[in-house]
């Protein structure tokens, strides 16, 4: 699992480390990971190499300063444009000076010129400390530095990005790499911010032992789906395994029932019953499926509903579907015909799966609202419907109405997946997995991450169509597990 913690956590977790140490150590620790990491990106190797610190008046350009004093004494070149030089951590910019580097100012002739030349540039203007979008000293840095041909790493953050949320406000630095210090910040993890972060490397300072168990943000790793995925067992026939039932697609739309019900055959529930105005679409191509020409009402017992891909305009089945006492997953016109007391008040859970657009209708914002700070939009979503929202897009997030359970951001996601259906099959696959017995939030974030590196296998670097996407769950599915043992 990986987490991320939010600034204030951060802060207060520091404190106590800080306290148990040597004054300085953490600074210590946090530049000698840094500069071994500079060490690694660099092209050739560090003797004779040129390195530009952009160096903020916080410890973020200490870290930096510290570093890049690493790096003069192993020989390379080290120029620090300081921000603010009357501000600038006196110990490091002596250690830095003492190492043999040197120091300009921002709005030097000769700054352009050095950064132009770099073979690396360290973003150190702002880490944690940063509030708002970057101001014009700073912007201007940042907008050189876009122009530069050098690898930027980013100092604990890319600076100008909102560590908690991930927005960006304006001018941010872009990094190939962010060197973060102790654990992963929200920001570095949800898009717009994450996209500016480049790839990411944590540095171990010791604070694992002073951060809270429960951080705000997780995502999950293989061993993580490894677990939740259900398997079959002895036991097991199809009825135990999981009943999903699929209200979806319509006479304009039967597509989406055949892609609902290809993503809901593959995600470990015993069958698959289908509602809906496509009975024979879906038959032609699964016909495995049971099929039913009446509304979700009568057409026998489920685990679990999955109400909306391409139905059309007619809210019964979606209402049935809620009526009932079983886990139901809304999407597309699912979101927007289910009613919000009824989902407010059901005593099963309702997973909800917008993507930017309908999550936007269904909040009354506007879709790049949605985008530019989706962390907010999740969980108020969430709140407002008191029911587990996965919020499809650049990066999936899944809330729940509950404050204090981690937002989980799914990290095997591909833009290859905005295509056509895709959205279809993953809301067939955690239906199914939300019958196969796993509580929403899992059920989400496991077909979240089972369609993402499915997504990966159907496209292979080529586009990709959603049935492929479909049909390449079961080998992502093997990869999940392979290494848990297993014997049916
Ligand atoms: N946490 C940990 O465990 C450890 C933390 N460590 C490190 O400390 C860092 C945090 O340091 P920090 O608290 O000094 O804040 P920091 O990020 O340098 O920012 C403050 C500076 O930014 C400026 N500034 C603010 N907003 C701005 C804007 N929009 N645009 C431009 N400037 C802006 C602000 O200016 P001022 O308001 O003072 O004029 C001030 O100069 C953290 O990220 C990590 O690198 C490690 O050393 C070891 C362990
Ligand atoms: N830029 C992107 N990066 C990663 N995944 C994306 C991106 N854009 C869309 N997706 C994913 O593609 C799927 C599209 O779903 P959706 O928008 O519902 O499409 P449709 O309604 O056509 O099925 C979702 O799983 C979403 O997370
Ligand atoms: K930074």
């Amino acid at each position: 699992m990986r987490s991320a913690h939010r600034v204030e956590t951060v802060r207060t977790a520091e404190r106590t480390l800080m306290a148990r140490l040597p004054e300085g150590a953490l600074m210590q620790r946090a530049a000698a990971g840094l500069a071994a990491a500079c060490a690694d990106v660099l092209p050739r190797r560090v003797y004779g190499s040129r390195v530009v610190l952009l160096t903020g008046s916080g410890d973020n350009g200490g870290d930096t300063l510290y570093a890049g004093a690493r790096l003069a004494r192993r020989g390379a070149g080290v120029t620090a444009v300081l921000l603010a030089p009357d501000r600038t951590h006196p110990d490091a910019l002596r250690a830095l000076l003492r190492a043999g580097g040197t120091t300009t100012t921002a709005h030097s002739a000769t700054t352009p010129t050095a950064l132009a030349r770099a073979d690396l540039v360290l973003d150190g203007i702002v880490g944690i400390g940063g509030r708002g979008g970057l101001r014009p000293d700073a912007a201007h840095l940042a907008d050189l530095l876009a122009d530069s041909p050098a690898t930027v790493v980013a100092v604990d953050l890319p600076s100008g990005v909102e560590p908690d949320t991930g927005e960006v406000r304006g001018a941010a630095v872009r990094a190939d790499l962010t060197v973060t210090f102790g654990t992963h910040k929200p920001g570095l993890l949800v898009d717009p911010a994450r996209e500016y972060a480049g790839s990411v490397r944590l540095i171990d300072i010791g604070l694992a032992e002073t951060l809270p168990p429960t951080p705000a943000l997780e995502s999950l790793q293989h061993a993580d789906v490894a677990a939740l995925l259900p398997r079959p067992t002895g036991e097991s026939d199809k009825y135990r395994r999981g009943v999903v039932g699929v209200a979806a697609g319509s006479t304009r739309y039967p597509g989406a029932a055949v892609l609902a019900v290809a993503g809901a055959l593959r995600g470990g529930a015993g069958a698959v019953r289908y509602v809906g105005a496509a009975t024979e679409a879906v038959l032609a191509r699964y016909p495995e499926t049971l099929v039913s020409n009446t509304g979700p009402k009568k057409a026998g017992r489920v685990q679990a509903w999955v109400a909306g891909p391409g139905a059309g305009d007619d809210p019964t089945p979606v209402a049935e579907a809620l009526a009932s006492d079983v886990p139901v997953l809304l999407d597309a016109d699912g979101l927007r015909l289910a009613d919000r007391d009824t989902v407010r008040t059901r005593e099963a859970p309702t997973l909800m799966t917008p993507h930017a657009g309908e999550a936007a209708a269904l909040l009354g914002v506007s879709r790049e609202e949605v985008e530019a700070a989706r962390l907010t939009a999740v969980r108020d979503l969430a709140r407002a419907y008191d029911a587990t929202v996965l919020l499809k897009g650049s990066t999936t997030l899944i809330a729940t109405p509950d404050p204090d359970t981690p937002v989980r951001v799914n990290p095997t996601g591909t833009p290859w997946l905005a295509t056509a259906g895709s959205g279809d099959v993953l809301s067939g696959l955690a239906g199914s997995l939300l019958a196969a017995g796993l509580p929403p939030l899992d059920a989400a974030s496991t077909a979240a991450y089972l369609h993402g590196l499915a997504g990966r296998y159907a496209a292979d670097g080529a586009p990709t169509g959603a049935h492929d996407v479909a049909e390449a769950i079961p080998a992502a599915w093997r990869d999940i597990t392979r290494t848990v043992p297993y014997h049916p």
